[in-house]
Order: structure tokens, then sequence, then C-alpha cells
């Protein structure tokens, strides 16, 4: 069994750091000899490797062959805050597969309220990107309120786009326009992935303007009275919605063994405003 370094502690969410060519080269041979997938997952973990990194070796060599960049903050040296030009932002939890961090204020109480007076008036039942045509649809699993804001549309959105871009070392350009949600009671986001499903007819399309998303960071404007965290059944982990505190998470391939399944739970009281901003591989214009 080929092994390199100690991959339980060195393997981040991406799949291309963590395993070796070797590592393919030995499935590949185990595969020729007879041996089934569910056989080379429990040797592969036995010997050491991380179960997402092994689970990722096993799918079909196109979807992991090149190393994608991945949005992703300057963690190196612990900080416990990282310095996005204008302001400091705290970091408050960081996990790595799936690829989760959780940052303090990224927006005054202030900034957050002024971009829920700006979304306002613009509010509209949300639609989803539907994936079978490319268009949108309303979707009943999404019982929020939402509106986009072009790219640097108010200087404040420009203010927040340009901290995110420093704070997750992503072209600011790569970056579409900026979601407000509002849930009210009942209201929540099934748990969901935000890449777009490479099975679906309408998916080539929406990828031909910026490529597939690759990370997503959720802000969160407000605090409802009760309910309305961000969920992620599988890792299990939630999110509680705290004014100005912004949850991101990447994922390096549009695929389930990411573990991004995510969704927002039922608001019970009060509202829940979100401010969304999805990251693409490429330029998005
Ligand atoms: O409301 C939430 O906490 C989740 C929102 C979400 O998943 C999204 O906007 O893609
Ligand atoms: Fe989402």
């Amino acid at each position: 069994m080929p092994h390199s370094g100690s991959p339980s502690s060195t393997a981040q969410a991406s799949f291309a750091a963590s395993a070796t060519p070797q590592l393919q080269q030995w499935i590949d041979q185990q595969r020729l000899a007879g041996v089934q997938d569910g056989a080379l997952l429990t040797a592969m973990v036995a010997a050491g490797w991380n179960t997402d990194v092994a689970r990722l070796a096993l799918l079909p060599a196109t979807t992991h062959d090149a190393a994608v960049a991945l949005p992703e903050p300057d963690l190196a040296g612990e900080p416990c805050a990282i310095d996005v030009g204008d302001r400091q932002v705290p970091v408050l939890m960081a996990m790595t597969a799936p690829r989760v961090v959780l940052f303090g204020q990224i927006l005054t109480d202030a900034e957050c309220a002024a971009i829920i007076a700006a979304a306002r008036p613009r509010l509209s039942r949300s639609l989803t990107v539907e994936t079978t045509s490319g268009g949108e649809e309303i979707n009943a699993d999404r019982t929020s309120d939402g509106m986009f804001f072009q790219r640097g549309e108010i200087p404040l959105v420009q203010q927040l786009e340009e901290r995110i871009a420093r704070l997750l070392n992503w072209p600011l350009e790569n970056g579409e326009g900026l979601q407000v949600l509002r849930y009210g009671p009942g209201a929540e986001y099934k748990p969901h992935h935000d890449y777009f499903d490479p099975a679906e007819p309408g998916t080539p399309s929406i990828l031909r303007r910026g490529g597939q998303r690759v990370g997503t960071l959720l802000i969160y404007l407000n605090e409802p009275e009760r309910g309305g965290a961000t969920v992620f059944p599988e890792v299990p982990l939630q999110v509680v919605p705290q004014r100005g505190h912004a949850v991101f998470f990447s994922y390096d391939r549009p695929h389930p063994a990411t573990r991004t399944l995510h969704g927002g739970a039922p608001v019970i009281r009060g509202e829940k405003w979100i401010a969304t901003k999805w990251l693409r591989q490429g330029r998005f214009d």
C-alpha cells in the first residue's frame, strides 16, 4: 500500500493536495486484479488514509485529474484574525473535511442594516438556477425572498466584495453578484449543494459564464429569535446565525464526496437575513 506522509493529518478537503499518483496506481492495479471498491476503501482507511481522500481517490479519473485552485483564507501561523484591508476579520472555527471556516464580524451592525435597507425594496420570491434548462425557477425547497446586487452596485457592496476577495484570496471578478435572502417564520432552504450538477442538461450553458462554483461565503445580516441555523447534515454541523458573522465552505469538485451538503433550517421565530457570495472558478462577467 503506497503511503506518503501522514495523510489523515495533512489531508485537506482537496483531493489533489493529498492523494498521490502512487495511490492511484495501486487502486488501478487492485481493480485489474478484481478487487471491489468497497474492499479498496476499507484497505485504504485501515492503512491510514483519510476516509474522504480515499473515497475521492475511487472516483473516475476525469473528475479529479487537475489540481483545482480554491478560495482559501490564509490560516498559516494560526492567526486569530485576518487583515482584509479596512478591518480585521476574526477567525472563530475551522475544519478541513469538509472545508468550513467560521468568521466573526466581516460587516459591522450598521453595515448589515444598510445592506438590508438597500435590499428590502427589491425582494421577490427566491428562484434557483434551474439545472435542466439553465433558466431560473421557483423552488419549493427554498421558501425565502431574495434579490441580487450587481457586483460593485453600491459602495458598501463593493467594499464587502473587496474584503471577501482579500479574506479568501480569490479574485473579486470570480464572484457572482451578492445575493440577499430574507426568511420569515417557517421559511427554509432544504439541504442542497451549491455546485452545478454535471449530470443536468442545463449545466454546460451555466458553466460558460465563469465555470463551476468552488466556494460559498454566507454572511448573516441579523439574528432570528429562534431557528434558522445553517446546517451541514453530513458532518453534522450547525452554524448559528450571528449578525456580521460569515461561514465559508469550499468544494474542489461538483460531487457529494465534498460533503458540502448544507441548508438553511426553518426559522421558528423572527426573521433571518443573509447575504451569499458564490465564488466561481473563473471570471464571472
Ligand atoms: O440560509 C442558509 O443558511 C443557507 C443558504 C444557502 O445555502 C445558499 O444561499 O446557498
Ligand atoms: Fe447553499
